[in-house]
């Protein structure tokens, strides 16, 4: 008898949705086919062809190719949105809301149509908005979409604080709260290294930098790209949460997730912590938050509302 491989769809083939798409293929999560637009669609055909000829190499078994027909992504198990447009210098995530907000529609559409069992996870900024129109135009079950936004952040965190401390990163913590801008909110009292908390290690004004300089990790990047935004950590944080769900993981792991009242908060996407597993989001976990930390939670999501006020 021979074993169907689980199928992942990535919708967009530039920076992320290719790097996304490698790295799936390298560990041998799933067959891949990546996405575009018809203009776009033999670099699309390249980039895959590029990659399944690293696989004798590399010694992975997996199938990518590259279409602009849904068709091919039919009955995937996950698909992974990261069509549209990215930032420049000098832009905010949020400029990028009305391009995006059409895009999301239309590959959504097509989601609907050939792989209404999937889950999605959305990457297209700005991603707490851009995964609420998801949502709301594909009719899924609110456990079905997901946006990514604290694995990265999180990760970014990790990797300041294991540089501060010249520790590996395997062994820091970090934890992350709410959407992905500026006014995310890291957990300090949730952090640790080796199981040590980070407040015992790091004095109070520099661990304030790191904070600074996680809210900032997206631009910090933009600015040094010049033409883009990052992909290879936003890419390797989507492949966790893909691993999550395929494997049946129950990781916990930071999603942007639907609240209906977790957190004290209503009808909106933001970044929580969650259980993943072959359900998608099987659970939120709510911690109970110090007055300090739930005033920034809501400040962080009065800045989610605030651009979809803007959606159409
Ligand atoms: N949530 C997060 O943590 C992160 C979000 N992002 C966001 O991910 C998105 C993608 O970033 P990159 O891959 O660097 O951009 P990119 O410009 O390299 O690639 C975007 C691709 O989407 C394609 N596309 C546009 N409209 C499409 C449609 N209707 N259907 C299918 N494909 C379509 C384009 O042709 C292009 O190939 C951006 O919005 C960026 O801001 C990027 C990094 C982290
Ligand atoms: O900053 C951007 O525009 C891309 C992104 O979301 C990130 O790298 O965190």
């Amino acid at each position: 008898m021979t074993m169907q491989r689980k199928k992942v769809s990535v919708i967009g083939s530039g920076f992320t949705g290719a790097t996304t798409a490698f790295l799936l293929a390298q560990k041998e999560l799933a067959d891949v086919v990546i996405v575009d637009i018809p203009e776009m669609e033999n670099p699309a055909k390249g980039k895959a062809l590029d990659m399944l000829e690293a696989s004798p190499v590399q010694g992975f078994d997996a199938n990518i190719i590259g279409t602009s027909n849904y068709e091919d992504t039919k009955d995937s198990d996950i698909v992974i949105i990261t069509a549209g447009i990215a930032r420049k210098p000098g832009m905010s995530r949020d400029d990028l809301v009305q391009t995006n907000q059409k895009v999301m529609e239309s590959v959504t559409e097509q989601i609907v149509k050939y792989a209404p069992n999937a889950i999605i996870l959305v990457l297209t900024n700005p991603v707490d908005a851009m995964t609420y129109t998801v949502f709301k135009k594909s009719g899924f079950p609110k456990e079905r979409v997901i946006g990514q936004s604290g694995v990265l952040d999180t990760a970014r965190f990790r990797t300041f604080v294991a540089q501060e401390l010249n520790l590996s990163v395997k062994d820091v913590q970090g934890f992350v709260l709410g959407g992905h801008g500026d006014e995310m909110v890291p957990l300090i009292r949730y952090s640790s290294a080796g199981g040590v908390p980070l407040a015992d290690l790091i004095p109070a004004d520099r661990m304030e930098e790191i904070i600074e300089r996680t809210r900032k990790g997206g631009a910090e990047i933009v600015n040094l790209l010049g033409n883009g935004s990052a992909y290879y950590a936003p890419s390797a944080a989507l492949v966790e949460m893909a691993e999550a769900i395929l494997k049946d993981q129950k990781r916990v792991l930071p999603s942007i997730a639907y609240l209906e009242g977790e957190y004290g908060l209503h009808d909106l996407y933001l970044g929580v912590p969650t259980v993943l597993g072959a359900d998608g989001i099987e659970k939120i976990i709510e911690l109970d938050l110090t007055e300090d930390e739930q005033a920034a939670l809501n400040k962080s999501a009065d800045a989610v509302r605030a651009v979809m006020n803007i959606l159409s």
